[in-house]
Parts: structure tokens; sequence; C-alpha cells
């Protein structure tokens, strides 16, 4: 029954040539920046690290722009499906550069207090970005995190849409004991990630460190590996999973996720039924009934760049 129904909406021909898997890794040559190294170790899968190893990790200014360009450069990118975000070196990250902190938000001197709140405007919204694009890249980014997770690090995982860690990873919102709030999404994002807002102040307001078991155990990540060889092991099983999957079934589920996380249910369902009125006609519905069908599994399938 299922055979003559799939059979009767579909034109193509089911044979298992116009469904086999081509092998295509991304060009990764156009992502070149200072502070992140971008390769590809699977296909369609983006490796993005941080590299800045002798400074740990930590952000700055020229990091959040590379982010930005390199997140919207891969949203664009058809060959690419699914990104692993990690770091290099000793540590995930080590927060924001303060020496580099220090300069920017040393005191305004004789400028003009409303001229200098533009200024650190025009500075804060770079870091927001900075996690933001990675929340809007329609392709689901997945952040392998091993060592210390600090501060504006913390702004980064909880914009990413799957968290592993090692056993040695901690996590800690250390602003408060650099006296300020949080401000690049950690309050905003992390509580509804872990569905536990008492936790989360807790943290913001400790800024205690929170070692992996925890971390696995209040749901900020999914999974803790034994080391950083065995923990990208792992992650880029998943991405290349993910990766595997129709690109538009993929990329419809996380932009309905995130539109579904900030609105009701009845607003997320009718927003669910106007994308789907048009994804619904893709041609990876057929393809990959086609191959169930026909006992192979959705990485047998070609499907078209996206
Ligand atoms: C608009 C505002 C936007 C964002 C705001 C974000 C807020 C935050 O991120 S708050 C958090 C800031 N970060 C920290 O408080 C962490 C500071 N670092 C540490 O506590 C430690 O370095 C460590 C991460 C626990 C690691 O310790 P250890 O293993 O002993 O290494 P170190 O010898 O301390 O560091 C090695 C090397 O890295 C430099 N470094 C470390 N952290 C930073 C940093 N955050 N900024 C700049 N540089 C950092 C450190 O100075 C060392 O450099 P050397 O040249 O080798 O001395």
């Amino acid at each position: 029954m299922l055979r003559f129904a799939v059979r009767s909406l579909s034109k193509a021909p089911t044979t298992f040539a116009n469904i086999t898997a081509a092998k295509m890794s991304c060009d990764t040559n156009a992502y070149k920046f200072e502070s992140l190294a971008v390769s590809s170790p699977k296909e369609h899968v983006l490796h993005v690290e941080f590299n800045r190893e002798k400074q740990l990790n930590s952000m700055t200014a020229a990091m959040w722009s590379d982010m930005i360009t390199c997140f919207n450069q891969a949203a664009k990118d058809a060959d690419v499906r699914s990104i692993i975000l990690s770091g290099r070196g000793r540590v995930f990250t080590a927060g924001l550069d303060l020496m580099q902190a220090a300069q920017t938000l040393q005191p305004a001197g004789d400028k003009d207090v409303a001229r200098r709140a533009f200024e650190l405007k025009q500075f804060i919204e770079l870091a927001q970005n900075s996690c933001t694009v990675i929340e809007k890249c329609p392709k689901p980014v997945l952040v392998a995190i091993h060592g210390a997770c600090i501060g504006g690090g913390m702004d980064v995982i909880t914009a990413c849409d799957i968290r592993l860690c090692t056993e040695d990873a901690y996590f800690s919102i250390k602003e408060i004991d650099v006296g300020l709030a949080a401000d690049m999404g950690t309050l905003q994002r992390m509580p509804k990630i872990i569905g536990n807002e008492g936790l989360v102040r807790e943290l913001a307001y400790t800024a205690r460190k929170m070692g992996s078991a925890e971390a696995k155990e209040c749901g900020l990540v999914n999974k803790v590996f034994s080391d950083k060889d065995k923990l990208m092991e792992g992650v880029i099983e998943l991405a290349s999973m993910i990766a595997s999957k129709s690109p538009v079934a993929v990329q419809s589920t996380k932009v309905n996720m995130n539109y579904a996380r900030d609105h009701s249910v009845a607003e997320g369902l009718e927003y669910m039924k106007s994308w789907n009125m048009s994804m619904l006609q893709t041609e990876d519905l057929m393809k990959s009934a086609q191959a169930l069908m026909m006992k192979k599994t959705p990485a047998d399938v070609k499907f078209s760049k996206l």
C-alpha cells in the first residue's frame, strides 16, 4: 500500500542509481580567518575552531567579527549541512579577552557620556551578534567543549544546537566576578535550554564552576566523553549523521524549533503550517520515501544542495 502511494506520487523512476549519495566535501578555501581555523572532516560537515591557543581562545572584537562572517558564510554555503565548533589547545575558551577589554571598557575620560554609550552599544551588539549568528544559521551547530568554558564561552555554547563535552570540561558564568552582568545571551537562552531558572540564577550570581557531570545532569550537554579525541570522534560522527539527512528537513526543523522556543504552541503550529505548505513539495520527501521503500537510508540518497 505504502509502495503504491509512494510510486503514484512520484514521476521519477524508483532506481537505486537515482538515490545514490554523492561524496562532496565542503570547500574551505573561502574560510580564511585570523582567529578561527576552518576545515571539513567529512562530507557536508564544516569544522570551525577557535584558534587563539596562546591566549586560551579568549575572545576579542576581531574574533566576534570573524565568527559573524564565518557563520553567515556557512549559512549560505550549499555544501555545508552541519557545523562543529570547538577550541584548539588546552581549553575551549577563557571568555572575554581581559587585556583587550580593559582598553575598550576603560573610563570615558573627557568624552561625552552619551557618545561613549553609543560606542559601547556597538561593542555589545558585535559581541551579541557573534552568538546570534550561530542561532540564526539554519544549519545545526554542534559544539564540542573541553577544559574551561568561561564567561563569553557560555554565551556561545547556549546559542548552539547541541552541546557535547569532555569529562574535564567545566562551565562558569564568570561575568559577576568581572563586575558585569552577562550580556551576550546566556541569561536569555540558558534557562530555556535547561528548564531550571533557579540553577541559572545561582550559577550567574556566584560564578561557581559547574563540572561535566552536573552539566549532563541538568541537560546543558547531551553527552560526556572521556577525552578530547573521543569527543571529536563522537561529534564528527553525530554531525555526519545529521549531514546525511535531507537538508530541507534538517533546516526546516531548526528554523521551526527556534520559532517554537520563542512563541506559544498555537503560534508555532501556525508558523509550521505556513512553512510546510511550501516544504512538503520538496523532492527530498519523495527521494527519502523511495529510499525507505528500498530498505535504504537517507545516507544513500543524493540530496540537492541547499
Ligand atoms: C561586551 C562584553 C562581552 C563579553 C563579556 C564576556 C565576559 C567574560 O567572558 S567574563 C570571563 C573573563 N575570563 C576570565 O575571567 C578567565 C580568566 N582566565 C583564567 O581564569 C585562567 O587563565 C584559566 C582560564 C583558569 C586558565 O588558567 P591557567 O591554566 O593557569 O592559564 P593562565 O596561565 O592563567 O593563562 C595562560 C595564558 O592565557 C592568558 N589568558 C587567560 N585567560 C585570558 C583572558 N580571559 N583574556 C586574556 N588572556 C587570557 C593568560 O594571560 C596567559 O597568558 P601569558 O601571556 O602566557 O601570561
